[in-house]
């Protein structure tokens, strides 16, 4: 636990402020939650499409670091979040093991697919860091160039979710080729999660030793796995990898979020050790505040359908989610990343929702 001696009002001239989104994830109830959108850097922007029209593809647009730094910024200077996460996507993490990932314009991630352990023998860990320098000098960038009150988050995708893309060559609706294998070869199978396990772990920790403050493990697929299987390759890797993590960085919140988990939330807080859990837009926020809440700060979870359509139906989301979640840890998201059409005007509804300025 740090100890917070007290939060002052931005602009204040006290030097020795704490920052709320890092107070939140160190178990402070505060009087207004400090906010961050799950993918508040992106296409909704025009600032953010004025920056990507200008580069040949998306991964471009993440490896070269002026412009990462430049995107994370946009949406901190538009609506003053209480924290930024840095601009780069789950998938640079196969990228860099050796497996060729390509984003298609309107069609998402494409990646040659791997299918057996043959396949899994041409990639490797050793040069991870040597790939991946672009996000750590971006990331100094990010660090140097943004408001003292606001927090910087590094983020990995979860074994499970990033191994379903490696798999499917890219998104999926059923992931059969990502089961056939877990289900039918779970040794060889478990060789590909240990890999990603292992070296998520230690980007996670090449990222906080550039500056990241506090790290998110997005598990968007979590949901889809039957409990045996979700045990073992949810919640198993996700332990191995916050072990290994606060070996290294005891002090840095890690924030699991394990999308879809459902009943299985209270299990996944228990058994890997995370310091934070987000929720994602199916989550009762009073059985949150009751189950998990007393345990350890939460973050989410408003429905990003919800802030699309605005009006009436925002204004009562968040007062609902506010009136269950702000009187314990909390840190206000969405359930999911926001979508692209969302327009600018509802975020900043939003933001004088949750700062009590309406
Ligand atoms: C599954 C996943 C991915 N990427 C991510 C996840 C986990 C969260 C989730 O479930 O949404 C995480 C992610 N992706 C991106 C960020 C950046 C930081 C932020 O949140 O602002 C983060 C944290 C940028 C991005 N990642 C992507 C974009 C859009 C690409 C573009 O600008 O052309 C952005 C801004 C592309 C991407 N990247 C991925 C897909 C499936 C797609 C295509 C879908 C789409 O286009 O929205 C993989």
């Amino acid at each position: 636990m740090i100890k917070i001696q007290s939060i002052f009002p931005r602009g204040s001239n006290v030097t020795k402020t704490v920052k709320p989104f890092l107070a939140a994830l160190h178990g402070e109830t505060q009087a207004r939650p400090p906010i961050w959108l799950m993918r508040q850097a992106g296409r909704y922007l025009e600032e953010y499409r004025e920056v990507r029209k200008n580069v040949s593809g998306f991964l471009e647009l993440c490896y070269t670091p002026e412009l990462a730094c430049e995107v994370t910024l946009q949406p901190i200077r538009r609506f003053g979040f209480d924290a930024a996460i840095m601009f780069s996507d789950i998938l640079v993490l196969p990228d860099a093991l050796g497996q060729e990932v390509t984003f298609v314009e309107g069609e998402g991630p494409k990646l040659a697919p791997i299918r057996n352990g043959s396949d899994l023998s041409k990639l490797s860990a050793d040069w991870i860091h040597q790939r991946l320098e672009p996000v750590y000098e971006a990331i100094t960038l990010m660090k140097q160039r943004l408001p003292d009150q606001t927090a910087l988050i590094g983020f990995a995708g979860a074994p499970w979710t990033v191994a379903t893309y490696m798999i499917e060559g890219g998104s999926s609706k059923d992931f059969a080729n990502t089961k056939a294998w877990a289900f039918q070869n779970p040794n060889s199978f478990q060789d590909l999660i240990n890999l990603v396990a292992d070296a998520t772990a230690d980007y996670l920790c090449a990222q906080v030793d550039q500056g990241v403050e506090a790290v998110q493990l997005f598990d968007s697929w979590a949901g889809v796995l039957p409990e045996d299987a979700f045990a073992r390759w949810v919640i198993e890797p996700t332990k191995r990898i916050v072990d290994r993590f606060k070996q290294r960085h005891p002090d840095i919140p890690f924030i699991g979020f394990p999308r879809g988990a459902g009943i299985n939330y209270p299990a996944y807080v228990e058994a890997t050790g995370v310091t934070a859990v987000g929720l994602d837009t199916t989550v009762p926020t009073k059985w949150a505040a009751e189950t998990l809440q007393k345990k350890l700060p939460v973050q989410g979870n408003l429905d990003p359908q919800v802030l699309l359509a605005g009006g009436d139906m925002l204004d009562q989301s968040v007062g609902r989610i506010l009136e269950n979640l702000q009187d314990g840890p909390f840190i206000f998201n969405l359930g999911h990343g926001i979508i692209k059409e969302t327009p600018v005007s509802h975020v900043e509804r939003l933001m004088n929702l949750v700062r009590g300025r309406v």
